[in-house]
């Protein structure tokens, strides 16, 4: 068999998938073959005369220009990567395979359109990126900054809203906005919420750029015209159906977002909302574990956590704390005549009136059955505590529940540090003795 020579046609390396460039010394395109178009997004035509560092992406351009000067020098660079701004402004990540014709005076370069790739790579560390954050994040209010730094890894996103479902108030909470602009009117922060809740609400993604928002309804498009140019919002997916929204915004010169922009933040916000999910299932466990089920007061885990920390402030700044031991008094009589539901409830609203006495910085615990104890902390001085427990006797004189009046006692022991104590375990006993001895005191004075 003859093996037929062949020799390429002139305009041949047009038919090259990759795009072949050629520029010379100063970095200006002499010949740029007819894929740059489908890869640059400029014709050949456009390019030719043109600098090629003015296509480079800004971040890219201090290692282009290094490069250019090693290939210049003789070195071949056959697998260099940087990120062009194609015609409308999106990004193209480049491989380059690039050497310098010292004869000729120029720089040939045949260029390979790795986006793709970049793209998927991009996706696989973020994902990895949540899941990590998932773990180092205290709590959910801690996760969103990290989440908004990730998504800017795989599109600009000056701008970042996160809204959730709150089941107990049947509404959409916004836990995270970051509205990337320098101010934002209450027009504005409105409109984001309005078209969050339709994102949240209809299940489905919202584009929104610069055009096409005539082909919305009225609202929805004077909603638009209040947000960022280009706005994308995202339901936030879990197992447990849409349990929020999820929205990107850019206000800078930037392209608009695209479809392929959509379908990418689309599979992303589904691990977000697992993410979130996870971090609401933790603090949900966590608030569990430190507080009462009945009335959401602390448990004695945490009071034993405050009063010793209390306590090592106390030491440090030569100051007082006081403990209240509260117990109700004949709580048991109140089980036995109206059921254990309105004993439920007494207790509930005793939690909340020893609350309304108390300062930010105090502690209400429940301890026990009718069980609670008072920390005060701050600036406590002699005298507090007596005017705390006269105001908590007072407030639970009379309860209304179920049109009954109900009368309770509380019996309430109180423990100085550092008269009485020098530690919780003394502070505690101190306190619970001396109500033992109120409700002593009350028994025989009946
Ligand atoms: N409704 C209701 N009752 C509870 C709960 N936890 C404990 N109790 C009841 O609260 C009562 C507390 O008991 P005690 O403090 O010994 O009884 P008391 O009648 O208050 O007696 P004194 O304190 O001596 O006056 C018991 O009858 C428990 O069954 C609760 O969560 N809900």
């Amino acid at each position: 068999m003859t093996i037929r020579a062949f020799t390429p046609p002139p305009g041949f390396v047009d038919l090259l998938l990759d795009a072949v460039c050629v520029v010379d010394s100063d970095g200006r395109f002499l010949f740029a073959s007819a894929a740059c178009e489908r890869i640059f997004g400029y014709r050949p035509d456009e390019m030719v005369g043109t600098l090629m560092i003015d296509m480079v992406a800004p971040e890219d351009r201090g290692r282009t220009l290094e490069a250019a000067r090693q290939i210049m020098g003789g070195d071949a660079k056959p697998g260099f990567e940087n990120c062009y701004l194609r015609k409308d402004g999106s990004r193209v990540h480049i491989l380059w395979s690039a050497r310098w014709s010292a004869p000729d005076q120029v720089r040939i370069a045949v260029a390979h359109d790795i986006t793709e790739r970049k793209r998927a790579e991009a996706v696989q560390k973020a994902l990895y990126a949540i899941s990590e954050a998932v773990h180092t994040a205290g709590d959910l209010s801690a996760l969103f900054p990290h989440i908004h730094r990730i998504i800017n890894t795989l599109l600009p996103a000056t701008g970042l809203t996160i809204a959730l479902f709150d089941p107990a108030c049947q509404q959409l909470d916004f836990p995270y906005h970051a509205h990337g602009a320098d101010d934002e009117s209450a027009r504005a922060a409105a409109a984001h919420h309005a078209l969050c809740e339709y994102v949240s609400k209809t299940g489905e993604p919202l584009l929104l750029r610069r055009t096409g928002t005539e082909r919305l309804p009225d609202w929805l498009s004077d909603a638009a015209a209040q947000v960022a140019p280009c706005w994308l919002g995202l339901p936030l997916v879990s197992g447990k159906g849409v349990i929020g929204a999820l929205a990107v915004m850019e206000m800078a010169d930037s392209p608009c977002y695209s479809e392929r922009d959509q379908e990418l933040m689309q599979f992303v916000s589904a691990q977000i909302a697992t993410a979130i999910e996870r971090k609401q299932l933790d603090s949900e466990l966590r608030h569990m574990a430190q507080h009462d089920a009945l009335t959401g007061l602390p448990n004695r885990t945490v009071l034993h956590d405050r009063l010793n920390t209390s306590l090592a402030h106390a030491r440090r700044n030569n100051r007082g704390i006081s403990l209240l031991y509260i117990d109700l008094d004949r709580f048991k009589s109140i089980n036995d005549l109206h059921g254990h539901e309105t004993g439920d409830k007494l207790l509930k609203e005793v939690a909340r009136r020893i609350n309304g006495c108390l300062r930010d910085a105090d502690t209400v615990a429940r301890v026990g059955g009718d069980e609670f104890v008072v920390l005060l902390d701050g600036d406590c001085e002699q005298g507090d505590a007596e005017r705390v427990a006269e105001k908590i006797r007072a407030e639970c004189a009379g309860i209304r529940i179920r049109d009954l009046d109900l009368v309770i006692t509380p019996s309430i022991g109180i423990a100085v540090y550092p008269d009485n104590g020098e530690n919780a375990q003394q502070l505690l006993r101190y306190a619970d003795d001396a109500m033992y001895r109120m409700k002593k005191k009350g028994r025989d004075g009946r």
